[in-house]
């Protein structure tokens, strides 16, 4: 049986004597879940019925003996930490039932704590360098990159692949990589040829027979141990290894078994029975039998014992506990030898820069308080995000298959349709959607795509290449079958029979913002650091040029972007042309022979800013063609780069995306060549953008990006412009702290002097616009002209709003409906919407002109499934940054309001400042009146 729960006290180890010797053991205090893992309150029962004891809050407490070595794990708790048992007996004490490990228990320390396989291997090394490598990521060095490209010719082998056509893609494929690392071709080509040779000469040794059952990478999952990772590849059930390293003892590395042990367990959980693991050394079969010596067989096996087995978990729970107390580990929880460390003089910069603790002692001088306890806060949040994310992963086996579905995580009840082999041994998936329903999911995402069940079913990350009516981008993912709107496209490198795909939680992002972080405030400069401290007041080098002429604040703006030495702040709120500013800062920038980054949250904000941009260089001369050569005011060529994926980048500024594959010295010229280089603050924070500097970063959506999201582009830059407007919406996070205001809401407060707002607006009738302008604006947004003042729907061809219903005449009108009981839905409002676009149709206006804003997304669906496909129905998260001649807002509350309905009132300030022509809000007046923005909102609506 498995016991879980909450430790509910302080614990004690002890010895004592039983009739094998002298035993360790520790009682540990548990507060039982309930069946499906929640806490049981007051007064349950465990799973077999009987009573157990209560605590002080009368909840249910008994007491789980954990064994000899599982007291390692039980040293390692605090009241409050989840704990897991399995296979435990249950014994009757004083009337009481309790619990106890078996010799086939585990023990898990907060198994809801994903713990990543590689971050064990390297905490069996040096926990510290377990959280170094946590600050660092991985870096661009060759190693590095040949050892993902001998990874990659190993599956594509695996898979069948030729050997030589594998690493001549491979290496291809990599060209901008090796390019930045000054590598050719052919000498790469070389290197991983000669590990390769390990492969392949294994492979054909005859050890393995047709009958061999084999699997190239494969992610693993388990929720009971908190452990996930890929293993390379999996033969008989039993994980393989590939290190690209030397081995010239007969055993593998035991940092190296560590690791195939946590394949082990995973697998074994898949319900494997694993009893060997095997350990690939190929650098050995590139050694010279006559100079080396030592066992140079590069495949070597080990027994695969309980006790590894069990150590491995024990491992992991060291990460999980020191990971929820928010402790920095020191070194010195393990024996490792710094002198002997590569690690050494890093870890003890680290050490010296953050004052903490360390085994391998500190160098330099620390960091200035304020920046050290600004570092720790941030690390902490960050960390608390990452624990968000790993909550995701347990959603996917607390949560039902429907639950996943109507919150929006997962696409079920899909047909499998067809697999097709591809070329490079990938395979093409196609299955088809058999019900309504919506999802997060997108072209391009990386989701888990299983037959069944994203956990325990056979499972495969793979790609979203299509989905929905729009044609395949890549050549390669066009298949025999017509396809059909409702078929989703995937790649993966199993054909696994898709009948369910899931959001694949994952951490880049978190781990990107970490490295952002100590980017930042351990490399970073020094001025900058004095003026995010509040050290130093950002200076200006104004000039008197005008660069727009008929928008004074817009004009500001660009001379407060153009002449900052340290950074500056362009508040832009809805319509106010930002996109036009930034263009035109950029277009300044370029003039002056600077280069630029051009930065912001999401793609389609790059592509909206680079598309501005070219227009404005358009303006000095030719534009575009195969050699995405622009011009600035001068005639001369300006070279503009966007980096992105093919799925991310919009397909008109797919000419000017950086192709990644090719000839590693075209490549690199390429980029470093590029005056300007668009790209999000995501990608900024890859590898391959960490190598490029910049003299200015202009970053449009700040008030989007957390403090260390903006970094990862302000960190590339001599100086930074931040544009956004902190009234709409605030950062993306899951945890509730630091990271939820931005660096731009921080700066703004702090500089005013730093800030120019832009304060006419091109979009909105003036009737829509006051509203939020009084609101969130301190009345200053006006419309830029008068022609954008007395916008109405009867500008537009076809359309006359003599046809509309009296109510509906004015700009902004509200329609009161009582609604349903539903708390997220409400049928009453969703069937009066779609009488309004009828309304709206009836008087001559396209269907695809009208936008509806709800506050849930069960509400997005009821809607969607009333109104013709062509009205865009979404939350307002959706709706940001774009705009629409008619808005209809669905408020989603009767009688009263629990609570802002759209969280926050920023969302509402989105939500009414995307209309051109006219706005309609719908919902119960009592609920919004009782609401005193609400009450004002619907003053005004009601005029
Ligand atoms: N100075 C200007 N003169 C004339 N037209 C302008 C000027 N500034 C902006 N516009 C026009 O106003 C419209 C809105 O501008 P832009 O797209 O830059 O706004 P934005 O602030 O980026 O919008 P959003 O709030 O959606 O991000 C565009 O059509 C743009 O061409």
């Amino acid at each position: 049986m498995n016991v879980r729960g909450t430790v509910a006290g302080d614990i004690e180890v002890r010895s004592v004597s039983t009739s094998y010797g002298e035993s360790d053991l520790a009682e540990v205090p548990l507060r039982l879940d309930d069946e499906d893992g929640r806490d049981r309150g007051n007064g349950g029962n465990t799973g077999n019925g009987r009573d157990v004891g209560s605590d002080g809050d009368g909840r249910n407490v008994t007491t789980v003996t954990l064994w000899n070595k599982w007291t390692e794990s039980a040293r390692l708790l605090e009241p409050g930490m989840e704990l897991l048992v399995t296979d435990a007996k249950s014994e009757e004490y004083r009337g009481e039932v309790q619990y106890a490990t078996t010799g086939d228990s585990y023990v898990v320390v907060e198994p809801g704590f994903l713990v990543n396989v590689t971050s064990i291997r390297n905490w069996v090394e040096c926990p510290r360098l377990y959280y170094l490598n946590k600050l660092s990521g991985v870096p661009l060095n060759y190693p590095v990159v040949k050892g993902t490209l001998v990874h990659e010719v190993f599956g594509d082998l695996l898979r069948g692949r030729d050997l030589e056509e594998s690493i001549d893609a491979r290496v291809e494929e990599r060209g901008l990589e090796l390019g930045l690392l000054g590598e050719t071709p052919e000498s790469v080509a070389e290197d991983v040829r000669e590990n390769a040779a390990a492969i392949e000469g294994w492979l054909e040794q005859g050890r393995l027979t047709e009958a061999d059952s084999w699997r190239s990478e494969q992610l693993l999952i388990s929720e009971t141990f908190g452990i996930r990772g890929r293993a390379d590849a999996v033969r008989r059930g039993a994980p393989v290894e590939l290190k690209t390293g030397k081995n010239l003892k007969k055993e593998p590395r035991f940092k190296d078994k560590v690791q195939a042990a946590c394949y082990a367990l995973l697998l074994e959980e898949h319900g494997g029975d694993v009893d060997t693991g095997t350990l690939l050394y190929t650098k050995n079969s590139a050694l010279d039998r006559n100079e080396e010596t030592g066992d140079l067989t590069p495949a070597k096996d080990f027994a695969m014992g309980d006790g590894l087995l069990k150590f491995v978990v024990r491992l992991r729970n060291e990460i999980a506990a020191m990971e929820r107390s928010g402790d920095v580990p020191t070194g010195y929880e393990a024996d490792a030898k710094c002198e002997y460390c590569f690690e050494q003089d890093t870890c003890m910069v680290v050490s010296g820069r953050l004052d903490q603790e360390s085994k391998a002692g500190q160098i330099g001088q620390a960091l200035p308080a304020e920046e050290r306890e600004y570092f720790d806060r941030f690390y902490r949040a960050i960390e608390e995000e990452r624990r968000e994310v790993h909550r995701e992963y347990a959603k996917l086996w607390e949560q039902d298959a429907e639950e996943r579905a109507d919150d929006d995580r997962a696409l079920i009840d899909l047909e499998f349709v067809e697999k097709r082999p591809l070329e490079g041994g990938r395979w093409e998936l196609r299955a088809r959607r058999t019900g309504g329903g919506t999802s997060k999911l997108r072209e391009g995402d990386l989701v888990l795509a299983s037959d069944g069940h994203p956990v325990r079913g056979n499972a495969e990350l793979a790609r979203i290449e299509r989905i929905g009516g729009t044609e395949p981008r890549s050549a390669d993912a066009s298949s025999g079958q017509r396809p059909r709107d409702d078929d989703v496209l995937l790649t993966a490198d199993e054909p696994v029979e898709v009948t369910r795909l899931d959001v694949y939680p994952s951490e880049l992002t978190t781990d990107r913002l970490l490295v952002a972080l100590h980017d930042c405030l351990l490399k970073g400069d020094e001025r900058r650091k004095d003026v995010l401290f509040g050290r130093a007041e950002p200076e200006f080098d104004l000039s008197d040029e005008e660069f727009i002429d008929n928008n004074d604040a817009q004009n500001e703006a660009v001379r407060t972007a153009v002449g900052a030495n340290d950074c500056a702040l362009i508040h832009g709120p809805p319509g106010t042309g930002k996109t036009y500013t930034i263009a035109r800062a950029i277009r300044a920038m370029v003039d002056r022979g600077e280069r630029v980054l051009l930065s912001a949250f999401t793609n389609r904000a790059v592509d909206n800013a680079l598309e501005a941009l070219l227009e404005q260089l358009e303006d000095g001369g030719e534009v575009g063609g195969a050699s995405q050569t622009n011009r600035n005011g001068d005639g001369e060529a300006v070279d503009v780069v966007r980096v992105g994926s093919e799925s991310g980048v919009r397909e008109d500024m797919e000419p000017y995306r950086l192709e990644r594959a090719g000839d590693p010295a075209d490549r690199v010229a390429e980029l470093g060549d590029a005056q300007v280089v668009a790209a999000t603050t995501a990608t900024c924070g890859s590898r391959v953008m960490k190598e490029q500097a910049f003299d200015v970063a202009l970053v449009d959506e700040a008030a989007q990006l957390t403090e260390p999201g903006t970094y990862a582009a302000a960190n590339l830059a001599g100086r930074f412009v931040l544009v956004g407007d902190h009234e709409q919406l605030p950062p993306v996070v899951r945890a509730e702290n630091d990271l939820t205001r931005s660096l731009f809401e921080r700066l703004v407060d702090r500089y005013p002097d730093a800030g120019v707002m832009l304060d006419r607006q091109y979009r909105m009738n003036q009737r829509i616009q006051a509203f939020a302008s009084r609101e969130f604006y301190d009345g200053q947004l006006r419309p830029a002209t008068p022609a954008v003042a007395g916008r109405t729907l009867d500008d537009l061809a076809d359309v006359s709003r003599d046809a509309l219903p009296e109510s509906l005449r004015d700009p902004v009108a509200f329609v009161d409906v009582e609604g349903d009981d539903g708390q997220y839905t409400d049928d009453e409002e969703a069937e009066r919407i779609a009488d309004l676009v009828q309304t709206y149709e009836d008087a001559g206006l396209e269907r695809s002109k009208i936008g509806v804003i709800a506050p849930f997304r069960a509400q997005v669906s009821t809607i969607s499934n009333r109104v013709p496909e062509d009205v865009t129905v979404d939350t307002v998260d959706r709706f940001q940054g774009s705009s629409q001649e008619v808005i209809v807002v669905s408020f989603t509350a009767t009688g009263s309001l629990e609570g802002p309905i759209f969280e926050d009132y920023r969302r509402i300030n989105v939500a009414l400042t995307r209309p051109k022509r006219a706005l309609v809000l719908v919902g119960d007046s009592n609920a919004l009146e009782s609401d005193p923005v609400y009450r004002r909102m619907l003053e005004w609506a009601r005029r």
